[in-house]
C-alpha cells in the first residue's frame, strides 16, 4: 500500500532540457548567501533563481531515475522535482577521497549514484572517529548542514570510486527544506515515545525516519492490512488504536507509539494477521520496505526479537 508518488514522466519533452542554461556558481557568492540566509534574508521565495547545471540528457535521466527512490524527494511535486534535477550536478570522487569533513561548512547535499562511502563521526569523549555506516547507491547524506545551517556533523570518505549528485543549498532550501524541516519537527516528539527507537542514542536516526514515513488515516473497523497479504510496509500507530485479528479472533492491541505489520519484511512470509482500526480515527505512519532498509533496519535485531510474541500464531 505504498502511496508514494512516482511522478516522473519519461515523455518529458527534450526541448525543456535543451533550454537548460548554465549559470556558473561562484563559490564566493554561495558563501555570502549562507550568511545572508542566517539573517533570514534568503528565505524569500520570490528572490529564488534556481541554478541550472547543463548536463547530458543521459545524466538528466539517470538523476530522475535515482531520485524516484530517495525518500527526501518523494513528496515533491513534478515541477519541483524538475527544478531539483536541473540544479543537480554530477560529482565524482576516487576511492579514499574525503567528501565531507566534520566541522567544516557545507553547501551541498549528495545523493549516491554509484559506489560506496563510509561515514565517521568524532565524539568529544573519544579520541578516534567512530564508524557509523556505509552509504550505498540511492542513499543521501550531507543534508544536516543545509537543514540546520550547522557545520558538517560527520565525515564521509569514498570507499570506492563514486558518482554522486550534488544539490546546492539554495535549491535545497527553497524546494526541499521546508517540507523536511516540518516533518522532522512534527515527528520529533513522537519519535521520542516510539518504543522501537527509545534505545537508539543517536537522534539522527530518529529525525531521518521523519523523512521516510507517510501518514495515513483509517476509520473505525477499516482494514489496514489484510491477513495473508505480502504487504512489506511497517506501520507505526501515531494516534488511535489498532487490533490484530486472526480469522476474526482479536489477539493483540496497538496504541500510539506501537508498531505492527513487520512479519512479511522480516520473514518473507505472508502476514498471518489482519490489522484493523479500532478507533474513530486511527492515524498510522507507514514505512515502506525500501525506506525500512534506510531507517528502521538499525533496530532489526530488536524487531526480530519482538516476533517471539507472535510465534504461537504463525
Ligand atoms: N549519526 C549521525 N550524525 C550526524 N550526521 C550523520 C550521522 N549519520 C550520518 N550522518 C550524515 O553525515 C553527514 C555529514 O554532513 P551533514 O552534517 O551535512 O549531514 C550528515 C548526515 O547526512
Amino acid at each position: 500500500m505504498d502511496k508514494r508518488k512516482n511522478s516522473f514522466s519519461s515523455d518529458e519533452s527534450d526541448d525543456e532540457v535543451q533550454e537548460i542554461e548554465v549559470r556558473k556558481v561562484n563559490k564566493q557568492i554561495q558563501r555570502v548567501s549562507v550568511s545572508a540566509e542566517a539573517y533570514g534574508l534568503f528565505n524569500k521565495r520570490e528572490n529564488f533563481q534556481p541554478r541550472v547545471i547543463a548536463k547530458p540528457q543521459e545524466t538528466v535521466e539517470n538523476i530522475k531515475k535515482r531520485l524516484q527512490g530517495v525518500f527526501m524527494f518523494s513528496a515533491l511535486e513534478e515541477n519541483e522535482r524538475n527544478i531539483v534535477v536541473n540544479a543537480m550536478e554530477e560529482v565524482r570522487f576516487k576511492a579514499g577521497d574525503q567528501v565531507i569533513n566534520q566541522g567544516e561548512e557545507g553547501n551541498l547535499l549528495y545523493v549516491v549514484e554509484s559506489g560506496e562511502l563510509d561515514c565517521f563521526k568524532k565524539y568529544f569523549d573519544k579520541p578516534e572517529p567512530t564508524y557509523l555506516k556505509t552509504y550505498q547507491p540511492g542513499e543521501y547524506f550531507g543534508e544536516l548542514a543545509l537543514l540546520y545551517n550547522a557545520p558538517r556533523a560527520a565525515s564521509i570518505k569514498a570507499k570506492t570510486d563514486v558518482v554522486l549528485y550534488g544539490l546546492d543549498r539554495e535549491t535545497f532550501n527553497h524546494i526541499v527544506k521546508d517540507a523536511s524541516m516540518k516533518r522532522r519537527a512534527l515527528y520529533e516528539d513522537f519519535f521520542k515515545t516510539f518504543e522501537l527507537l527509545k534505545t537508539i542514542d543517536d537522534p539522527y536516526e530518529k529525525t531521518k525516519l521523519a523523512d521516510a514515513v507517510e501518514v495515513h488515516d483509517f476509520q473505525k473497523n477499516e482494514v489496514i492490512v489484510q491477513q495473508g497479504s505480502n504487504n512489506t510496509n511497517i506501520y507505526i500507530v501515531y494516534q488511535g488504536e489498532v487490533v490484530a485479528k486472526q480469522n476474526d479472533k482479536e489477539l493483540f492491541k496497538y496504541e500510539s507509539g506501537h508498531y505492527f505489520g513487520e512479519i512479511p519484511v522480516l520473514t518473507q512470509k505472508p502476514q498471518p494477521f489482519s490489522f484493523v482500526s479500532n478507533a474513530e480515527k486511527t492515524s498510522v505512519l507507514i514505512v515502506g520496505e525500501r525506506d525500512y532498509r534506510n531507517t528502521l533496519v538499525v533496530v532489526e535485531d530488536k524487531l526480530k526479537k519482538g516476533l517471539e510474541k507472535y510465534s504461537a500464531f504463525q
